[in-house]
């Protein structure tokens, strides 16, 4: 295997890296590449707040670090360089984001966080690929994050500072090196290992791969045919890359509308055709096959794939086949296009589930995102369908969320629980400590579902009782979701609609993914109505996956689409929320992130009546 070939792409260009991290330098010249170091001058205090997820918030941080120095080199010069790198490394615990320690006080602060608990660290990249033309600089972002989970041991205090007092903690992002001494404090990494350090050098490498060797012509005929896309890895490229079949200049070129080989020494820029063409657009052609991977994941889930492997892994597609009663021949697609999703993994002794799989998509288990997979499957598939009618007529008429649509039959009913029931499990503790809520003795969630936030609520706050609210034919289903037996003794379900019956009481509220399910006239309604019930001092807790016009909220644009064709309902911004609070008596009202996709809005009752 010759791996030169992919970083060899980048050989005739002119690649800057614009980082001043030692570590950074290091992976890449150790991959073979070469380049210059521009350090960026780029002030690192985007508001964290206006991101959708932290990842998002480090892509755009590396982002503004690699065009700063673009544009200042392009300034000088009048020419930036081809291709420019820039890389932003965050730690995250608990909704919080962690950057490089201010001082060892700071530093001390992150490393209690982390101590003895599992954090991600994200990397974000941004490969910037300029053309100067006519004085004007030309770029084009190809950007991407990794992700890291690596979980610290049990630490004293005393361990703690010595190694803070060794200095190492001061330009780490979390404040820890774990290439160094910090290696130490890890008990356990799941992830790429460089990502940690720094940069996520395989990712980078299939990027390049990306945008330098597209696929052949032959194969994306291939996949239009048979609806199953070919992933590239950079170790496919760089095998086939020495003759006419890999990456060489016969392929098509970064240039996807043209189709023309790239520009260098491989492409047509001697006789001054094309000079910097733009990258291939490889985000877009994954967008575009999309739907295709999420097809093939609720497949597997459905005829219980990670289930046979997770109990039964390794196997090979013949035994699979058999044990899921399926053809071998469409089993062994099926699994590889997994292995290429990244949800199987293929071994000499067969596939097996990625940890990924097994915790989310194997039917059992607290993590167990199955029952939302097969609701995304069996209803969302079908109402999405008519995407099209959706937005041409407006958002359609049906009443309130699936739970409480009385036409429902109870199977859809409890499918629909078993869907809300794994992603509140998901996100309960991230909501449950979004805020400290120590200060309530009793909560009220409304329209609680199967009560996997309320759990988590009674378990995080000893002193706190919590009542599920919701409809009688939800109550009535609930047991079978905690088979593990009695609910603890602060948490009690109370059978009633929120809209006809009285609340009950409660010093705080809680209203988790609700409010997006009705129209604006129903959500005063409803406020109102929780504005009565609740005594000053008291407090309302919303958790929606909020629009925000300042961010490319990517995680909660299907989300407003799903209100365009399931309900009345519709995504607000978390201003509108604000707003909503404020019209309704709530005040101080506070905006936190729970996790990747959801935003938590905490508003107190004010004394006066709104
Ligand atoms: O285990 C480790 N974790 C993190 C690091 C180093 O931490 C910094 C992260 O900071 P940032 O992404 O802002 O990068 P800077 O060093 O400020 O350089 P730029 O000029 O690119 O902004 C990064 O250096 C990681 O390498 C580590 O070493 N080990």
């Amino acid at each position: 295997m010759v791996l030169s070939p992919v970083i060899g792409k980048l050989l005739h260009k002119r690649v800057v890296l614009a980082s001043a991290s030692p570590r950074r330098r290091e992976i890449l010249s150790q991959a073979g590449l070469r380049f210059e170091v521009v350090p960026s001058r780029f002030k690192e205090k985007l508001d964290k707040a206006a991101f959708p997820t932290p990842y998002a918030y480090a892509i755009e941080t590396a982002k503004q670090k690699a065009l700063e120095v673009a544009s200042r080199m392009h300034q000088k010069d009048l020419r930036a360089p081809d291709v420019v790198i820039g890389a932003d490394t965050i730690v995250t615990i608990g909704g919080l984001i962690l950057e490089k320690p201010a001082d060892k006080q700071d530093a001390y602060r992150m490393l209690s966080r982390l101590n003895g608990k599992e954090h991600s660290v994200f990397t974000g990249v941004a490969i910037i690929h300029c053309c100067s033309e006519d004085g004007q600089l030309d770029t084009d972002v190809c950007e991407f994050h990794e992700e890291t989970t690596v979980k610290f041991s049990e630490l004293s205090e005393d361990l703690l500072w010595e190694y803070i007092d060794s200095g190492e903690p001061m330009d780490k992002a979390g404040g820890y090196g774990i290439q160094a001494l910090g290696g130490m404090l890890v008990e356990c990494v799941h992830g790429d290992f460089l990502n940690v350090v720094g940069f996520p050098l395989n990712h980078f490498c299939k990027k390049l791969v990306e945008l330098y060797c597209p696929p052949r012509r032959e194969d994306v005929q291939r996949v239009k045919h048979e609806s199953i896309p070919p992933v590239d890895t950079f170790e496919i490229a760089s095998d086939t890359a020495q003759g006419d079949e890999g990456c060489g200049p016969s392929r098509a070129g970064v240039d996807g509308h043209t189709g023309q080989a790239p520009a260098g020494p491989q492409g047509p820029d001697t006789n001054g055709l094309v000079e910097n063409p733009p990258p291939f657009p490889s985000d877009l052609l994954d967008l575009i096959d999309g739907f295709k991977a999420s097809k093939a994941l609720f497949t597997a889930c459905k005829l219980k794939v990670f289930d046979v492997l997770k109990e039964e892994g390794p196997l090979k597609a013949v035994d699979v086949a058999r044990k899921i009663n399926a053809s071998v021949c469409g089993t062994g697609r099926l699994l590889d296009v997994c292995v290429a999703l990244g949800l199987l993994e293929k071994t000499d002794t067969g596939y097996r589930n990625t940890r990924l799989a097994s915790r989310h998509l194997a039917s059992e288990g607290v993590c167990s995102l199955h029952g939302f997979v097969a609701y995304n499957d069996e209803h969302a598939w079908t109402v999405f369908t008519d995407l099209e009618s959706a937005v041409r007529q407006g958002p359609r008429a049906a009443a309130g969320s699936p739970a409480e649509d009385p036409s429902q039959s109870r199977d859809r009913r409890l499918r629909f629980m078993r869907a809300m029931h794994g992603l509140a499990q998901l996100t309960a503790r991230q909501v449950a400590t979004a805020f400290d809520l120590s200060r309530f003795t009793s909560a009220c969630d409304l329209g609680g579902c199967t009560g996997a936030l309320a759990r988590e609520l009674a378990r995080e706050y000893p002193r706190l009782k919590v009542t599920v609210f919701d409809l009688p034919e939800v109550i009535e289903h609930v047991s079978s979701f905690h088979p593990e037996g009695r609910q603890p003794e602060r948490l009690r379900f109370v059978p009633g609609d929120f809209f006809k019956d009285d609340l009950p009481d409660a010093q705080l509220y809680v209203l988790s993914r609700i409010l997006h399910d009705w129209a604006d006239d129903r959500v005063h309604e409803l406020l109102s109505r929780v504005s009565r019930s609740c005594k000053p001092g008291g407090g309302l807790l919303v958790v929606e996956t909020a629009l925000d016009e300042r961010r490319a909220a990517r995680a909660s644009l299907p989300a407003a689409l799903n209100a365009l064709v399931r309900t009345q309902g519709r995504e607000r911004s978390l201003a509108e929320y604000r707003s909503l609070l404020g019209q309704h008596g709530f005040r101080e009202v506070q905006v936190a992130q729970a996790g990747d996709r959801l935003d938590v809005v905490l508003g107190t009752r004010a004394s006066s009546a709104p």
